[in-house]
């Protein structure tokens, strides 16, 4: 085994070792690894740290060297180029559903994944959110992609023939009064792209989808309207997820953490308890939102990654906050929610990204 700085093109550096040092080891003991934390420090000076198995389990890049990110949908969708802005050099690996790329990053096939999260219409998708819990992956870079939808059709279908429109259900929700007044039916697929695939190989005539632009030229559609969107300002934010934590140890970038407080008690009394340990100590918090969900929805299901099994809650407070582990005053806050009979499970520390980056 050895444990390795990778390739991970990154923002930032920086990252504190030790408060991670637990879940690298526990990694690596799954995977029969032996790490010496002598070999951690050493690495102190790279940016990432990431485990690579000489078995091959854990393998973090092809043999080109480069990493390989997996995203719902096919080559043209949203999540392939938030996967390309975050890591430019990376093999995008296509998958059917977010499950799949999940997956992929958590059985070692990808190194990273891309999770569309929340966007400035919808507000958290409580769905993806959903399927984070319950997989052993933590975030590690977040992303802010500006998303213009355009209306595409097969070459010589005009906008008055269109009975009907495909798409991503985000893109479909986004654009919900739009295509109201367009007096068009809606019909959910997996992804963009994907939809203007369908339109083709059913050579639907009575169908548009909505995509990106993009899309448009990889498949030969033509576009009968630019900026489909409700809202002029349409972010989506995208998480990068990787199998292992990255590590920062530095304080040169405003660091974000991501945790889910989960418990059966009195929704209130928690979200009040949160807000007062983060408010005494002057962190501020940049999420804050609460996955109660109806009885038809069930529980919220969360994988305990320490113990290596599932957990199921009533409800769960998605935390985001400016701070990383390392810093005493996080630690401090987080040990006095944890008073309170909750289950608290950090999803990742990273970079925070100010920027918004556009794709047509
Ligand atoms: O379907 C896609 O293209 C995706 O990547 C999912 C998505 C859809 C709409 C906004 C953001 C992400």
């Amino acid at each position: 085994m050895l444990l390795s700085s990778s390739s991970l093109p990154s923002k930032q550096d920086s990252w504190p070792v030790l408060p991670h040092l637990n879940r690298l080891t526990s990694i690596a003991r799954r995977n029969k690894l032996q790490v010496s934390l002598a070999q951690i420090k050493k690495q102190q000076t790279q940016h990432v740290l990431i485990l690579n198995s000489l078995s091959g389990e854990v393998s973090t890049t092809t043999s080109t060297g480069k990493l390989r990110v997996a995203y719902q949908g096919v080559p043209g969708a949203y999540s392939e180029f938030a996967a390309k802005t975050a890591w430019p050099d990376c093999i995008t690996v296509p998958c059917r559903v977010l499950t799949d790329a999940i997956t992929a990053v958590e059985t070692g096939r990808a190194d990273g994944a891309v999770l569309p999260a929340e966007s400035t219409k919808e507000g958290t998708a409580l769905q993806n959110y959903g399927l984070l819990l319950r997989h052993d992956v933590s975030i590690v870079q977040e992303l802010n992609l500006f998303v213009h939808y355009c209306l595409l059709a097969i070459p010589g279908v005009k906008k008055g023939e269109l009975k009907r429109v495909i798409s991503h259900p985000m893109a479909l929700a986004q654009c919900n009064r739009t295509l109201a007044r367009l007096g068009l039916d809606c019909e959910s697929v997996e992804d963009t792209a994907g939809a203007v695939k369908l339109l083709l190989s059913h050579k639907m005539l009575d169908t548009a989808a909505i995509a990106s632009s993009r899309a448009a030229s990889l498949y030969g559609l033509n576009i009968l309207a630019h900026g489909l969107q409700d809202e002029s300002w349409n972010v989506t934010r995208f998480l990068i997820l990787s199998r292992v934590p990255r590590i920062m140890w530095e304080n040169r970038f405003r660091i974000k953490t991501s945790m889910v407080v989960a418990h059966h008690n009195e929704t209130l009394t928690l979200l009040l308890k949160v807000l007062s340990a983060f408010s005494s100590r002057n962190i501020n918090l940049t999420k804050l939102e609460v996955n109660n969900p109806s009885k038809d929805d069930g529980l919220v299901m969360m994988l305990d990654v320490q113990g290596g099994f599932y957990k199921e809650f009533p409800c769960v407070l998605y935390v985001d906050f400016e701070g990383s582990m390392a810093d005493q005053k996080v630690k401090d806050a987080i040990a006095e929610i944890s008073k309170s009979p909750v289950f608290i499970r950090i999803l990742g520390c990273y970079a925070a990204d100010p920027n918004i980056y556009g794709l047509q």
